[in-house]
């Protein structure tokens, strides 16, 4: 048994992944009692005594959990934004091409960057999408994906808005890894809001196909992304449904993605809807996990 340590395991995404993980015969985990959960020398036997750890804390705690592992063997699972672009690092999204079944130190993916990733990376490297071209993604997500604090918030018993806008200073922590991790020149416009809907994502990449210089058809996309993902029962492009909603992908470890065209061809959504919580963040940290134990990377996923 492979001994595993989630250090946050009472925040959002750390309850998510320890919920995945209770029952696996696979794995033994430890746990601290919540009188010691924020103790720093208790977290630091634990996160010795593991042979992986996920971390699902606050980007400052994250760092200090990292610091604190001492020895050579315990292997990282990062939820936050602290380490998605750093050297060393290997970024937690296999259907990339990323080699997380060997890493030692893996960061797993914000869950904008996810949807937005699946959807254009490929595109790049077919050379359908030039590396500098002008990308705008807009998003909603589930108001979990804001953790506690959001949470708290939209439950308070507050009229809350419906549907809000934010990161106005268009400055967001996800953009970075988006450009990284895309191969673009500059990162795009990214304009994520929040509904008051527990969880789930829509992610969308607008394109003028026809000012492109490849002026590749809606077919011709669709069929990059889908020869891209051919390999995972996690990434699929589903037909879509009549009515597309943020909560399509909601419950779920899946990532759906759709291609819209105009009947000119001139003009394309790219649509991505996941789970915030599920492939946006403890669906992929139990992926990278299966990968690293050994095991088919959909166990324990819900599909
Ligand atoms: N929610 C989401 O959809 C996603 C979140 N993430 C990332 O995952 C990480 C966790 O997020 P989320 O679960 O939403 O956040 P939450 O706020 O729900 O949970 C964070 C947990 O960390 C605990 N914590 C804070 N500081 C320390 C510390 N020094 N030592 C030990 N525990 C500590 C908190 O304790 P307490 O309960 O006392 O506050 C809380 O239980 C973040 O980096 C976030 O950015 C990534 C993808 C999606
Ligand atoms: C609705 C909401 O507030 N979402 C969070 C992102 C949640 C997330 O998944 O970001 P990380 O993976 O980087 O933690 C935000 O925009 O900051």
């Amino acid at each position: 048994m492979m001994r595993i340590f989630i250090d946050g395991a009472a925040g959002t995404t750390g309850l998510e992944i320890e919920t995945r993980l209770t029952g696996r015969p696979e794995f033994e985990l430890l746990k601290l009692d919540d009188s010691a959960r924020k103790n720093a020398a208790a977290r630091k036997d634990a996160l010795n005594a593991a042979d992986i750890v996920i971390l699902c804390l606050p980007d400052d705690a994250a760092r200090e959990a990292v610091s604190l592992i001492d020895n050579s063997h315990t292997r990282v699972i990062d939820a936050s934004t602290s380490f998605r672009t750093t050297t060393g690092w290997t970024y937690g999204f296999p259907e990339l091409g990323n080699d997380v079944a060997g890493a030692m130190r893996v960061s797993n993916p914000g869950c904008y960057p996810t949807g937005f990733l699946a959807l254009v990376t490929p595109l790049i490297r077919a050379g359908l999408i030039p590396k500098d071209w002008p990308i705008t993604v807009n998003a909603v997500s589930g108001y979990s994906g804001g953790g506690k604090a959001m949470i708290a918030e939209f439950e308070s018993g507050q009229p809350q808005a419906a549907w809000r806008t934010y990161a106005l200073t268009l400055a967001h922590k996800h953009i970075p890894e988006m450009q990284r991790h895309s191969g673009l020149s500059h990162g795009p416009i990214f304009a994520p809001s929040v509904a008051s809907t527990y969880r789930g994502m829509i992610v969308e990449v607008p394109l003028h196909l026809g000012a492109m210089p490849a002026q590749p058809s809606v077919a011709i996309v669709r069929e990059a992304l889908a020869q891209a993902f051919s390999g995972s029962s996690i990434v699929t492009l589903p037909q879509p449904p009549e009515l597309l909603t943020v909560n399509q992908a909601a419950d779920s470890d899946r990532l759906d993605l759709f291609v819209f065209g105009n009947a000119e061809g001139t003009q394309a959504r790219l649509v991505a809807a996941l789970d915030n919580l599920g492939k946006g963040a403890s669906g992929a940290a139990v992926q990278s996990l299966n990968l690293m134990a050994g095991l088919p990377e959909t166990t324990g996923l819900r599909l």
